[in-house]
């Protein structure tokens, strides 16, 4: 044995990186359990148990969540140095905002969420006022977006992971609304329609930077911190609005439901 390395400081050696399959299978766990599909008003829901006034609740809070989309995607573009990444990764923005030439039945997601809310009985001045929007929904909201913010590009990247599990919640969401809740306007789902295809290429894109960003096993885990992070927003939001709408489990100065949830008498429950 030498006497160098019998004398060498003790390092504890740097753990291995995992193999991307298992990376991605560390993410597949954590959504399995903490992702938002399991939520108690995300199962009411897919179980046609929400009265119209709930889905108006959940419609004119998302919409907070809609509209902050492309305002964390411009965080993340300002970060990426790669002529050819913000190529790609403005298309977000586009499929958000929309492009000028669009087709007016086709002007971007934010257009298609305000029409889902209108399909639901909500006036989309309402919606875009931003009044009735709940302050756990707002802190859930800011909190993802400073997350993209003041993040690595990495961590940025990562949070969005969770489109990976988004396509399939909502092509039960669709499958849902059509069966229970017929008093709904067809034309609403159109959002979900559209974003099932976008959802998964932009979940697809993310994972390879992801794979191809995260080097270290230091990485890896920030990878899952973030991702992690990302989940606990979207289920806040749910609790958030499960909070205000839902009488069993409203808090007792839950009156914020009312100015969430007006009933404006153009949806009523069939
Ligand atoms: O309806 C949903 O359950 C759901 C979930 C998610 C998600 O998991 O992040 C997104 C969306 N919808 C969505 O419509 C959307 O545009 C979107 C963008 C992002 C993102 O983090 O960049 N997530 C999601």
């Amino acid at each position: 044995m030498s006497t160098a390395s019998a004398h060498a400081p003790h390092r504890t050696a740097r753990p291995r990186p995992w193999a991307p399959g298992e990376l991605e299978h560390r993410l597949r766990e954590i959504a399995a359990e903490r992702y938002h599909h399991r939520h108690p008003f995300n199962l009411r829901m897919h179980d046609g148990l929400l009265a119209p006034e709930e889905l108006r609740c959940w419609a004119l809070n998302r919409f907070h969540y809609q509209r902050h989309i492309p305002i964390k995607d411009a965080l993340i573009l300002a970060k990426l140095g790669d002529r050819e990444l913000r190529r790609s990764w403005i298309r977000r923005i586009h499929d958000h905002d929309g492009r000028d030439g669009d087709e007016p039945g086709d002007a971007g997601g934010i257009e298609r969420w305000l029409r889902l809310g209108e399909a639901v009985g909500l006036d989309r001045v309402l919606l875009l006022s931003g009044e009735g929007v709940l302050p756990g929904v707002r802190l859930a909201v800011e909190g993802y977006v400073n997350f993209c913010r003041l993040g690595t590009p990495l961590e940025a990247i990562a949070s969005s992971l969770t489109e990976l599990f988004a396509p399939d919640l909502m092509v039960t969401r669709i499958g849902a609304w059509e069966r229970h809740y017929p008093w709904s306007e067809p034309d609403g789902l159109r959002y979900f329609q559209v974003r099932v295809q976008q959802g998964r290429r932009d979940a697809d894109e993310a994972l390879a930077l992801v794979h191809r960003w995260a080097e270290t096993r230091a990485d890896q885990e920030r990878v899952l911190a973030a991702f992690t992070f990302k989940c606990d927003v979207l289920w806040s939001l749910l609790d958030a609005v499960e909070r205000a709408a839902t009488p069993n489990v409203a808090a007792p100065n839950a009156g914020a439901a009312n100015v969430a949830a007006p009933d404006t008498g153009a949806a009523d429950a069939g």
